[in-house]
């Protein structure tokens, strides 16, 4: 049995911190709001190990929200295993998000990332790291529909007007943003069902973050769905009501969702981390799978025009 441990410390307005495990190994998580300091520990499974662990990459991560909204980059804590060697810890993800997306911008060239996906996929999340990093600016189609059309919610927008009003609202900032460039646009969930918004995300590059349906009822379940229309249930389990829907709205759009340029497939990067629990995985890794997947169909695209 190897066991590691390390204490976080959140920051002011941590707003989540979770574990990074080795294949086998028990995980454990923490709301920071509620234990500021908080003492986690690891241990190999012997169950669920698929072979002796001897060293294992462990990462302790610390996300925090700065009260002007903007993400800063995860902390890392080196992790001892009591017991063996020196554990080789993973390089830090904003230095290999810097070097991916000076390895991008060339091949971008100012164009724009659009971020599509489902409710609750990380659109808002993972595109403002990846606007930070590519010094580009954030912008959230859903807060731009509000503004437009001075409403202080998308739900509020659905109530009052129509869910067409807001669709039509949602082309006409789309069309509006597709005419500026270096900007990062985390779209409305809705946004690929009709075909002219594309016309307009297909001027710059379209990122599909694909999250598994169960993993986004989870989410969504956990922050409830008042502000999500096409989810709000007054009653019923919120879970099951959440994944429910959301598999009912997914069947009808993966079409559209995979006419995206890039695929960022949060199931393949668990398996490409070695374990199979999407709902470990940091933002940032997110963000650095992104910038590989728009690095990938970039250069293929300039193979292609030379
Ligand atoms: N990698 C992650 N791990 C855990 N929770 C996450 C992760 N990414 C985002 N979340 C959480 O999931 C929820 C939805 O994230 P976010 O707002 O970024 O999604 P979105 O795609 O922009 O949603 P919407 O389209 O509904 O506006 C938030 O509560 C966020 O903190
Ligand atoms: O998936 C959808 O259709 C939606 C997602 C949200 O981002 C909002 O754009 C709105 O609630 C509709």
């Amino acid at each position: 049995m190897i066991e590691a441990s390390v204490s976080l410390r959140a920051q002011p307005h941590a707003s989540w911190a979770a574990l990074e495990k080795p294949r086998g190994a028990v995980s454990a998580r923490f709301a920071p709001e509620k234990q500021p300091a908080s003492r986690l520990v690891l241990a190999a499974n012997p169950r669920r190990s698929t072979g002796p662990v001897r060293a294992a990459r462990l990462k302790a991560s610390c996300c925090r929200t700065s009260p002007d909204r903007r993400s800063s980059y995860d902390k890392h804590d080196d992790i001892w295993l009591a017991g063996t060697e020196r554990v080789h810890y993973s390089a830090d993800e904003a230095l290999i998000l810097k070097q991916k997306a000076a390895d991008v911008l060339p091949y971008l060239d100012g164009r724009c990332v659009y971020l599509v996906g489902m409710m609750g996929s990380g659109k808002t999340t993972v595109g403002k790291i990846l606007a930070e990093v590519l010094g580009y600016s954030f912008f959230d189609s859903d807060k731009m529909v509000e503004k437009a059309v001075g409403m202080s919610s998308v739900a509020e927008i659905f109530q009052l007007r129509s869910e067409a009003f807001f669709r039509d609202n949602e082309s006409e900032v789309l069309r509006d943003l597709s005419s500026m460039q270096r900007l990062v646009v985390a779209t409305g969930g809705g946004a690929v069902v009709r075909p002219i918004n594309w016309s307009y995300m297909k001027k710059g590059l379209t990122v599909w973050l694909d999250v598994p349906l169960d993993a986004l009822a989870r989410r969504i379940a956990a922050v409830g769905t008042a502000s999500r229309p096409l989810l709000h249930q007054e009653s019923g389990d919120p879970y099951a009501k959440a994944y429910a829907k959301l598999t009912a709205i997914f069947e009808q759009r993966m079409d559209s969702y995979a006419n995206a340029d890039a695929r960022v497939s949060l199931e393949h990067i668990a398996i490409k981390q070695g374990h199979n629990d999407v709902t470990i995985l940091t933002p940032s890794a997110i963000a650095i799978e992104a910038l590989l997947k728009m690095e990938n169909f970039l250069t293929e695209m300039a193979m292609v025009r030379n």
